[in-house]
């Protein structure tokens, strides 16, 4: 039988959730085996609360019994468990593959600690070969495209079927194709500069912790430093 390396992945970061802590509900279908196994925690009597980072997610957590409040609603979390659509040795990802980057964003930065989940085939060297997700204002978007192409990009508009995609937050969502992304604090200050910009998916010095599932079905951690 074939090793479920998301599964494996997500399920140690689970071990890493105690008694009273206030958890980030990750997006997407790594994040998705972190909820589940929370969820299984929750019914043998674990004590959490958690905010999550997506309408799926809420859902998926609301069905298991896991108890969940607004971010609004607390001052911070103990630890977030999230997904990445790439991640370098360094601790930076690209995420919003499924969209959500910018809930993901504010809930890990809210976090004392984030543990990043994912497969060997997200770790990369350099980061750049999966398009750079960019959260953008429906107003003037044709504007706003039109600046990400002059950072050496070739956005492309999300689609939903025949819909331009939508986020929760009522966004479109602008994959951005770079060759390769040289550094990515740069690239990620050259986004902050574009009006019609609300978010990208470039999360720098926000995770503290990679786990990373291998096809052999061992797991390899990346240790990096808390940020708050
Ligand atoms: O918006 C989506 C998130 O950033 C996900 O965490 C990311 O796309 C990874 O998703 P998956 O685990 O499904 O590859």
């Amino acid at each position: 039988m074939s090793v479920n390396v998301k599964q494996l992945a997500a399920e140690k970061a689970v071990e890493y959730v105690q008694d009273g802590m206030k958890v980030g509900l990750g997006t997407g279908s790594t994040a998705y085996w972190a909820i589940r196994k929370l969820g299984e925690r929750v019914q043998q009597g674990l004590k959490i609360t958690a905010v999550a980072t997506s309408q799926a997610s809420e859902d998926q957590a609301r069905e298991l019994g896991i108890p969940l409040v607004a971010f609004g609603d607390i001052d911070s979390l103990d630890l977030t468990i999230d997904g990445a659509d790439e991640l370098d040795g360094e601790l930076q990802l690209i995420k919003g593959g499924g969209g959500a980057l910018l809930r993901e964003k504010i809930v890990a930065m809210g976090s004392t600690r984030m543990i990043v989940v994912a497969d060997e085939s997200k770790a990369v060297q350099t980061l750049g070969k999966f398009p750079l997700p960019v959260e953008i204002v429906p107003f003037a978007w044709e504007w706003t495209v039109a600046k990400l192409a002059k950072l050496g990009c070739k956005p492309e508009l999300r689609r939903s079927g025949d819909e331009l995609y939508k986020t929760d937050n009522g966004n479109y969502i602008a994959d951005c194709r770079f060759e390769v992304i040289a550094s990515a604090p740069e690239l990620a200050l050259s986004l902050q500069g574009i009006s019609g910009v609300v978010d990208h998916g470039l999360f720098i010095g926000i995770a503290s912790m990679a786990i990373i599932g291998k096809n052999d079905g061992s797991i390899e951690i990346i240790e990096g430093e808390t940020h708050l």
